[in-house]
């Protein structure tokens, strides 16, 4: 806070671009980036922010960004690898795009002053500036971009409230734009619901128009869209979900939309609706392809002089109107996309509302009318098309070429049932407007001038035995009968808290890029085992679920056991247990689940409950341990003979490999004994051949057969997976042997703590002590800018430093026991560039992810199968069988 309000006068808001104070900018003094070189803006709020808003009719969507914190450590470890390897060109941009996040809200507008209560309090009209003496004075001259009638109709309240103006945006090109850019830059953001099943899709870009969007909102839109920014609205009907929820609301005297379509789930049609049998006297009306059961005449039992409005019950009177709009808006949707020649018909807006009997109706309707040559599909981002698109319209900020890659969507994993971090007014006011703030961290802070502080952790403390059983709210069941042929809702998806809309917070990282050495991006799928199969599904939840206890244990033990720590850890363990049986019942609750995904989960739920490295102390004392044993490992591998020592290598590696916290399996063994007997057991069990051993064409890349000697590999790229024996005794030693043959060895780690395994931060200490044993490292190390006293003689030993073989360690842009190689740290990209051959080690790299990828160079894939079910199905083997699989390029 402190004196920002000097700052008021400097700063000049009078355009809709991102507000920048530009004060005392200077262009900051960095070898580096001498050609694009950074500006600092001593004066910049670290929370520039941005607010774009579609006002609708029935619901006011909200759309804003945040800055990342910046984490990017300018450490010895990151200039050394910016020295030897540059940054890709194609990284840096005219308008460089703000690391961020995007977070997505919904008020609705009869409650338009707590939309305005939130803006005010997270100081989103005048780009998230915190200072309490500023609100007042500032931003007379700030514009929100904003789209929808609510933009003339509430300027001048906006004005009086806020002191903003709304830039009004046209709102046909919004949803456009919106759902332009949501097509083509988040993956898996459209899919297909047919009864009762979710297929996420990925649409090809170069094949994306031209398509039919159809906008159910209020009133419905059609338009054929041909083209960024080329598009007719072809059409419209009014009606739409306004018709649904008004005269819902008029016949059930429900009081909110989500009550009446809860009710439809417990709703049978056929005591309101007149159908084909009614009328044919149960018969079919097969002459032309009407069952009995087909709906003839939505409300037309309601004709009856013997009945009135009560005599029905509003379960079935709300399904029969749900019913009707959705076949009615599906129909019309097809005759448009008849009318033009479309095959895919794109459904947004909130009167879908994530509702599986919603989507299966319209599904039902476009299948039916268009006799299967037409699809409905349906967006992640309904309701938030027109926001996306006002949020778009701000010039250069960048975020329009904003690419699949560079997004990471996270549902944050306690947030969801408390509202997220909120500082401010007591609980119970807040319960009401946290309702509506999905998956962001709210600061409510503006309420008292002295905010009280209330952590989400606390409250979700608080929420009890409430957040320990999130799944669905109604039980599976079926919807009601007749109808075209009845569209079978299992799993109805509808829930009453915040993660109903199933949009999560859209990280921006700039910095992300898909690894230049996968052979098929586009055919590139990370998991190896397929998760959407129910039994397979239920077996990893339940392996996650009996991993928890240790866990916790693990976590609150890294924090000294406090108080707090246990007080977390109990809400970590309820939090993540509550999200695994919500998986349970709807697997595809967060997006499109893999395997690596899940894994990530606990990951970041671990973060979110700030434990921030559960598994620390356990890998300090484990490297120690085996740091002391090096020395000995590296006598020995050198009185062997070439052959003997390449395959004593990687039988290191695969023995060192059981060193796992994360297999249930090896968990118990660690109960059982010290490291070192494991290790040695482990050594022991080495016999060929492996379960998969491509031992020998390994063998004749390196060494070569008979006289012929092959030339070395240029680079190798190494990554790693565990700390203590793994790293120090499996991979160091074989990197070691590969420095020894002229190849540069880069060491590819986690950027952030996953389990037990090694990160790009604690690999230069350790290297740092294995040098202590060894020229070749040390030497290495040196050259690779690893080791502090090389760092300090860089002026006089550089020349020498770059002459010798380099080993360096980059980050591998993850924080996850498996990797996704579509979205790798820019420092891997790079290093990449050159690197001829690739190790990928581990049961999270290179079996549960990336077993079946391919790749341009020379790969190795070495790992333990520490799972029996995993060894059983992926190498028909058992627990501790080995993996050596050698995939030369081609
Ligand atoms: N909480 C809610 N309150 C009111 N309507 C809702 C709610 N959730 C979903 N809806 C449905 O969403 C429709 C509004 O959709 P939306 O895309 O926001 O359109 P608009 O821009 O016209 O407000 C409503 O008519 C209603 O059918
Ligand atoms: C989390 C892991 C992928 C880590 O394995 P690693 O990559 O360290 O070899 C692995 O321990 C795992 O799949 N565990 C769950 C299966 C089990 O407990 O049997
Ligand atoms: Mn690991």
């Amino acid at each position: 806070m402190g004196d920002r309000g000097s700052n008021i006068n400097s700063i000049h808001r009078s355009s809709s671009r991102p507000q920048l104070d530009l004060s005392k900018a200077e262009i900051e003094a960095n070898i580096d980036e001498d050609k694009y070189p950074t500006i600092l803006l001593p004066n910049q709020s670290d929370h520039l922010s941005h607010l774009a808003l579609d006002l609708g009719g029935s619901l006011i969507k909200l759309v804003y960004f945040s800055r990342h914190e910046d984490q990017s450590g300018n450490d010895r470890r990151m200039r050394s690898v910016k020295d030897r390897m540059g940054l890709p060109n194609r990284n840096r941009r005219t308008y460089r795009v703000l690391g961020g996040r995007l977070h997505f809200l919904m008020f609705e507008t009869s409650k338009i002053n707590e939309c305005l209560d939130f803006i005010h309090s997270k100081k989103l009209h005048c780009g998230g500036w915190e200072s309490h003496d500023y609100d007042d004075v500032a931003d007379r001259n700030a514009i929100i971009k904003a789209t929808g009638g609510g933009a003339y109709k509430f300027a001048d309240l906006f004005k009086e409230r806020l002191g903003v103006s709304l830039d009004k945006e046209d709102e046909m090109a919004c949803m456009v734009a919106g759902a332009n850019f949501l097509l083509k830059a988040i993956r898996h953001e459209a899919f297909t619901h047919m009864e009762g099943q979710k297929e996420f899709l990925q649409i090809d870009h170069n094949d994306l128009y031209p398509y039919l969007l159809v906008n159910i909102g209020s009133g419905v839109s059609i338009i054929k869209v041909d083209g960024d920014g080329k598009f007719e609205r072809v059409s419209g009907t009014n009606v739409g979900g306004g018709t649904y929820w008004g005269l819902g609301r008029l016949l059930t005297k429900c009081q909110s939309f989500d009550e009446l379509l809860e009710l439809s789930q417990k709703g049978d049609n056929r005591n309101i609706d007149m159908l084909v049998g009614d009328i044919y006297g149960g018969m079919d009306y097969s002459k032309i392809g009407l069952s009995a059961s087909t709906i003839a005449s939505s409300f037309g039992k309601a004709t009856s002089e013997k009945k009135e409005l009560e005599d029905y019950r509003p379960e079935d009177i709300s399904l029969s109107l749900l019913r009707m709009i959705s076949y009615n808006i599906g129909q019309i949707s097809h005759l448009n996309a008849m009318r033009f020649g479309l095959k895919r018909i794109f459904f947004g807006g909130f009167f879908i509302r994530g509702h599986a009997y919603t989507m299966d109706a319209i599904s039902f309707a476009v299948h039916f009318w268009s006799k299967g040559a037409a699809q409905a599909m349906f967006l992640r981002h309904e309701g938030f098309l027109g926001a996306l698109g006002a949020f778009m319209s701000y010039e250069k900020h960048g975020l329009d070429d904003l690419m699949v890659h560079q997004l990471v969507e996270r549902f944050p994993m306690g947030a969801p049932y408390t509202g997220g971090k909120i500082h401010g007014p007591p609980l119970k006011d807040l319960d009401e407007k946290a309702r509506y703030c999905m998956f962001s961290f709210i600061t409510f802070e503006s309420v008292f001038n002295v905010p009280v502080q209330i952590s989400w952790m606390e409250k979700f403390l608080q929420m009890g035995t409430e957040i320990t059983a999130p799944v669905p709210m109604a039980l599976p069941r079926t919807t009601g009968l007749g109808g075209f042929e009845v569209p079978l809702s299992k799993g109805s998806t509808l829930r009453s808290d915040a993660s109903a809309l199933n949009v999560g917070v859209l990280h921006l990282v700039p910095t992300l890029e898909v690894f230049p050495l996968l052979a098929d991006p586009k055919m590139y799928e990370p998991n190896t085992i397929d998760i959407s199969d129910h039994s397979e599904l239920e077996y990893w939840l339940t392996i996650l679920a009996e991993h928890l206890p240790d866990l916790v244990d693990k976590a609150v033990a890294s924090e000294g056991g406090t108080d707090d720590a246990k007080r977390r850890g109990d809400a970590f363990a309820r939090a993540f247990s509550a999200h695994l049986a919500r998986l349970m019942e709807e697997p595809a609750a967060y997006g499109k689940l893999g395997l690596a995904k899940l894994l990530e989960m606990r990951e970041e739920c671990l973060r979110e409950f700030h434990f921030v490295d559960a598994y620390i102390s356990i890998k300090q004392r484990e490297n120690e341990a085996s740091l002391a044993v090096l020395p000995d490992l590296l006598m020995e591998l050198d009185s062997l003979d070439e052959e003997t020592r390449l395959l004593t290598l990687i039988e290191g590696v695969l023995a060192a490999n059981i060193f796992d916290w994360g297999s249930r399996a090896c968990v118990d063994l660690y109960h059982k004994g010290t490291i070192i007997e494991i290790y040695r057991m482990s050594r022991n069990k080495m016999q060929r051949p492996w379960q998969v051993d491509d031992f020998d064409a390994f063998k004749e890349r390196m060494l070569g057969s008979g006289d012929k000697k092959p030339t070395p590999h240029r680079r190798a790229l190494l990554f790693v997976d565990n700390s203590g024996a793994d790293i120090v005794l499996g991979m160091l030693p074989l990197a070691r042997e590969l420095l020894r043959r002229g190849t540069e060895v880069v060491l590819v780690a986690n950027s952030l703590p996953a389990l037990n395994d090694v990160t790009a931060k604690e690999l230069p200490d350790i290297v740092a002590e294995a040098a202590k044993h060894c020229d070749i490292l040390r030497r290495a190390a040196e050259s690779g800018g690893l080791l502090v006293d090389a760092m300090t003689n860089t002026l006089d030993s550089s020349k020498e430093n770059l002459s010798t073989i380099p080993l360096m360690v980059v980050e591998n842009g993850c924080g996850s026991p498996c990797i996704d190689l579509r979205q790798v740290s820019s420092e891997l990209a790079a290093a990449a560039n050159d690197a001829d051959l690739i190790i990928l080690e581990g049961m999270g790299r290179a079996l549960h992810t990336n077993l079946n990828a391919r790749f341009k160079c020379d790969t190795l894939k070495l790992a333990m199968v520490k799972n029996q079910r995993l060894a059983e199905i992926l190498v028909k083997g058992n627990i501790y069988d080995c993996v050596c699989k050698y995939e030369p390029a081609n």
